[in-house]
């Protein structure tokens, strides 16, 4: 085997925009950027484990066991379901990354995306997107960050409705797509992991006005996706319904025109499904998308929670400070500090190859 090197680039995700819960997806620039090396044996020296160093957001708090970190544990699932049991011998993986965790901006569906990128590449599989979307929906099961991540651009998806055999396989607890440990030595994994059924997730790609950029108001603390779910009721009236799906149908063609309508926009981007159930979780949610507005804030298009937050999403053409540092005094009231940053929407994750 020749020396082999690439690197994987996974941008950032902002879900939902307001009324798109568990639907819609914008991939924004922050990158989630894999360095990739395998090196042959040299004859008779024994082949090392993988080694994975990381820097940037998480670097404190990510685990650099590949037995135990999301992306690899992925790449290892990919590998697996074509036969293969082990990383190669030598695998040297430097993960740089610039998307903070747990604060609404696709961080664990980003670490994923690299994941099922990663296997890809280390098992020389060339697999099509559609595959590896299907590989990525087998671990984040909402498909809204995943497909953005993957695709690039402003995103919609949904899951299709499999059959009964093929439910069951993409229903197994996450523990048996992604176990945590390695087999001692001279055993096998025992179970062969559950193979993703075939086209899982399917996504169309809403055109996005090149004027309106994303400001995320990205509060000092994180709040697990897990978590703001558990405070999500399982069922909702009519009335709710009708309100997200009348807005979303508005939304997705109102952000590509040009130029874009702050009237129309603002209302669109407004929310029954998640983020009043959310405001428990992150003070000062309902204060800051009620009291920014078009009219108070030129520029501004639409305010909602980022994925499942803490973040704000602000879209806009201008104002951009303005927008972020009246969002940062409603957030102080409540003893929150924040960052923002201006961000464009980016294409997908992309996959540059090295030298042999
Ligand atoms: N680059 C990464 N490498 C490994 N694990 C990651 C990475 N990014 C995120 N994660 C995992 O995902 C968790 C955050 O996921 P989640 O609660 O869904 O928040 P987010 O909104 O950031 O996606 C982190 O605590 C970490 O366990
Ligand atoms: N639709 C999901 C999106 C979660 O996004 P994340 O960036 O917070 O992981 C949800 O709202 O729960």
């Amino acid at each position: 085997m020749s020396q082999r090197s690439f690197k994987i680039r996974v941008p950032a995700t902002s879900a939902n925009i307001g009324p798109g819960f568990d639907v819609v997806g914008l991939s924004l620039s922050l990158h989630l950027t894999l360095t990739v090396s395998i090196t042959p044996p040299s004859p008779g020296s024994p082949p090392s484990p993988p080694v994975i160093t990381y820097s940037g957001e998480g670097a404190d708090e990510v685990p650099l066991d590949a037995y135990k970190n999301l992306t690899t544990r992925v790449a290892l699932y990919v590998l697996r379901c074509h036969g293969i049991a082990k990383f190669p011998a030598n695998l040297k993986i430097h993960a740089e990354n610039e998307i903070p965790f747990g604060r609404g901006l696709g961080s664990s569906g980003a670490a994923v995306i690299a994941g099922a990128l990663l296997g890809n590449e280390l098992g020389e599989l060339n697999l099509p997107v559609e595959r590896m979307l299907d590989f990525a929906l087998m671990v984040e099961r909402h498909p809204d960050n995943v497909t953005a991540a993957l695709v690039g651009g402003f995103v919609g998806s949904y899951l299709r409705e499999l059959d009964s055999a093929a439910t069951e396989a993409a229903s197994v607890p996450l523990s048996e797509v992604l176990p945590e440990y390695p087999p001692d030595a001279g055993e096998s994994w025992g179970m062969d992991p559950p193979q993703p059924p075939f086209g899982i997730g399917h996504y169309v790609r809403f055109g996005w006005s090149k004027s309106i950029k994303a400001i995320a108001i990205i509060p000092r603390f994180e709040l697990s996706t897990a978590k703001a779910r558990e405070v999500l009721p399982t069922s909702y009236s009519r009335k709710d319904l009708v309100f997200n799906l009348q807005r979303l149908a508005v939304l997705t063609t109102a952000l590509a025109q040009d130029p874009p309508d702050p009237e129309l926009i603002y209302e669109a981007m407004k929310d029954k499904i998640h983020q009043p159930y959310r405001k428990t979780l992150i003070p000062g949610l309902p204060e800051v998308t009620s009291n920014i507005t078009p009219s108070t804030h030129p520029g501004l298009l639409g305010i909602c929670l980022s994925g499942a937050g803490p973040t704000i999403l602000a879209l806009a053409t201008s104002g951009f400070e303005k927008i972020a540092e009246d969002a940062r005094a409603i957030f102080k009231t409540k003893d929150i500090e924040v960052d923002w940053k201006v961000l464009e929407v980016v294409g997908g994750s992309s996959v540059s190859k090295g030298g042999n």
